[in-house]
C-alpha cells in the first residue's frame, strides 16, 4: 500500500526582508489530521512562517506543497488557496460595521457564492458550538475580547477550510478568556481538523499537539512529537527556551 502524501509539505522555504534572512529554508511535512505547534523566542519567524503558508508574504525560495501541488508560481490564485487553508490571528479583524453573522456570512456569500440559507445553517450550527448561537445579531464591540476571538474562529471555519493556521489568538485576551478560545481549539483538534498552531501557552501546546516544532533564528531547531519534546528537549536551546518559560 503506497504511503499517504501529506497534506502539505515545506521545502526550503525561504524568506527574506531586504538582506535579512527571516526564513532559512524551512522544511516540514504536515500530514492530514495532525496538529503542530509551533514554538519559539519572540523574532524567531514563527508568524512570517504562518504568513507565508497563506500567501501573505512574498518567498525568495524553496516551495509549499499543498495536495502535492505548487503553490510558489505565478498562476497560484491564492484567494482560492485561503479558502483551503484558513487563518486566524492575534487581533480579530472582524468588521465594526457588520453583525457576528454578517461578518461570518460574507466570504461565503460573495467569495464562495454559495446558497444563504446553507450557509446560515452552518453559521448558527459554528456558533451553538463555541456557545456564541445567541450573539448572532450582535456588533464586534458588543462583545468580550475571547468572545470576538471564538467568532473571527468561526468565520474561518465556515469556509471549510481543509487546514487551520492559528497565529497567537489569545496572545491579546484576559488570562480568563484565553482558555473559552484554546477549549474551542482543542474541540477542533479532536475533530480531526489540520493545524498549525503558533502559541506560547505551553500547556495548551502540550495538551492538543501531535509535534511541536521549536524555531529559532529563521530555522526548525527541533522538532519532535509534544510528549518527548516537553518532557526531553534535545537541543539545550529548546531546554533554555521551555527553562525561560519555566515549564
Ligand atoms: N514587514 C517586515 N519588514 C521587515 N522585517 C520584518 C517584517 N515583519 C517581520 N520582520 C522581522 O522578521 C523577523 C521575524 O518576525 P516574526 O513576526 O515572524 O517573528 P515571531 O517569531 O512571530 O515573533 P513574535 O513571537 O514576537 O510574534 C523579526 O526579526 C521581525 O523584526
Amino acid at each position: 500500500m503506497s504511503e499517504q502524501v501529506p497534506i502539505l509539505q515545506v521545502k526550503g522555504l525561504t524568506k527574506k526582508y531586504g538582506e535579512k534572512i527571516v526564513l532559512n529554508g524551512i522544511d516540514l511535512q504536515v500530514e492530514k489530521g495532525k496538529v503542530i505547534a509551533i514554538l519559539g523566542p519572540s523574532g524567531c519567524g514563527k508568524s512570517t512562517f504562518l504568513r507565508c503558508l497563506n500567501g501573505l508574504e512574498e518567498v525568495q525560495g524553496g516551495d509549499i506543497l499543498l495536495d502535492n501541488e505548487s503553490l510558489i508560481n505565478k498562476s497560484t490564485k491564492w484567494r482560492e488557496v485561503r479558502q483551503r487553508i484558513g487563518m486566524v490571528f492575534q487581533s480579530y479583524d472582524l468588521f465594526p460595521n457588520l453583525t457576528v453573522m454578517e461578518n461570518i456570512l460574507l466570504s461565503p456569500l460573495k467569495v464562495q457564492k454559495r446558497n444563504h440559507s446553507e450557509v446560515e445553517a452552518q453559521a448558527l450550527e459554528l456558533l451553538e458550538r463555541v456557545g456564541l448561537a445567541d450573539r448572532a445579531n450582535d456588533y464586534p464591540r458588543q462583545l468580550s475580547g475571547g468572545q470576538k476571538q471564538r467568532i473571527a474562529i468561526v468565520r474561518a471555519l465556515c469556509i471549510n477550510p481543509e487546514i487551520m493556521l492559528f497565529d497567537e489568538v489569545t496572545a491579546s485576551l484576559d488570562p480568563e478568556m484565553v482558555r473559552e478560545v484554546l477549549d474551542v481549539i482543542a474541540q477542533l483538534a479532536d475533530q480531526g481538523m489540520t493545524m498549525l498552531i503558533v502559541t506560547h501557552e505551553m500547556n495548551f501546546a502540550k495538551l492538543v499537539a501531535d509535534e511541536v516544532i521549536f524555531m529559532d533564528k529563521g530555522n526548525i531547531h527541533e522538532q519532535a512529537p509534544a510528549e518527548q519534546f516537553f518532557t526531553n528537549p534535545q537541543t539545550e536551546r529548546a531546554q533554555q527556551f521551555l527553562n525561560i518559560l519555566q515549564f
